[in-house]
């Protein structure tokens, strides 16, 4: 699987935890930037991790901000892209299997770097359940 990221100066902290999760289990990713908190425009991060997962040069995509809110729908603007704001396990697993997000996007001021990591897991590791949510995604594209 391979993962782009990004973030703004707001998620750059949380996205260094996650950066480091996904070395630690192997996952091959991109950081996009920023490295740093200096103040930075949200949707100069967003469009190009969404833009290039809906390209498919990546099969996925992880988007960290304040709240994650702006980049969320910036990404959602994207053709292709269903980009899912999540900050609980239940909602990471259900957006896989139901939606089949291809963005995940968090906002390092909503939630803690513990909870983070169980909902980029959930996230990462759930796949799609198709069936009848197949029939709602291309409704979706459509
Ligand atoms: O996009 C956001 C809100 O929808 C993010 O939370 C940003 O990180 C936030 O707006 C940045 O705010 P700041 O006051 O410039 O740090």
């Amino acid at each position: 699987m391979k993962v782009v990221i990004a973030s703004d100066h707001g998620g750059v902290n949380l996205k260094r935890t996650v950066t480091e999760y996904l070395t630690d289990k192997k996952i091959d990713f991109t950081d996009l930037g920023p490295d740093s908190t200096d103040s930075v425009d949200y949707p100069d991060y967003a469009k190009p991790v969404a833009e290039k997962v809906a390209a498919g040069e990546y099969d996925k995509g992880i988007l960290i901000c304040g709240t994650g809110i702006g980049m969320n729908i910036t990404a959602n603007k994207t053709k292709g892209i269903r980009c899912a704001l999540v900050h609980d396990t239940f909602s990471a697993k259900a957006t896989r299997a139901h939606n089949d997000s291809n963005v995940l996007a968090m906002g390092e001021r909503v939630i803690g770097p513990g909870l983070a990591l169980e909902v980029v897991d959930t996230w990462l590791n759930t796949e799609f359940e198709g069936g009848r949510h197949e029939r709602r995604v291309c409704k979706i594209e459509e």
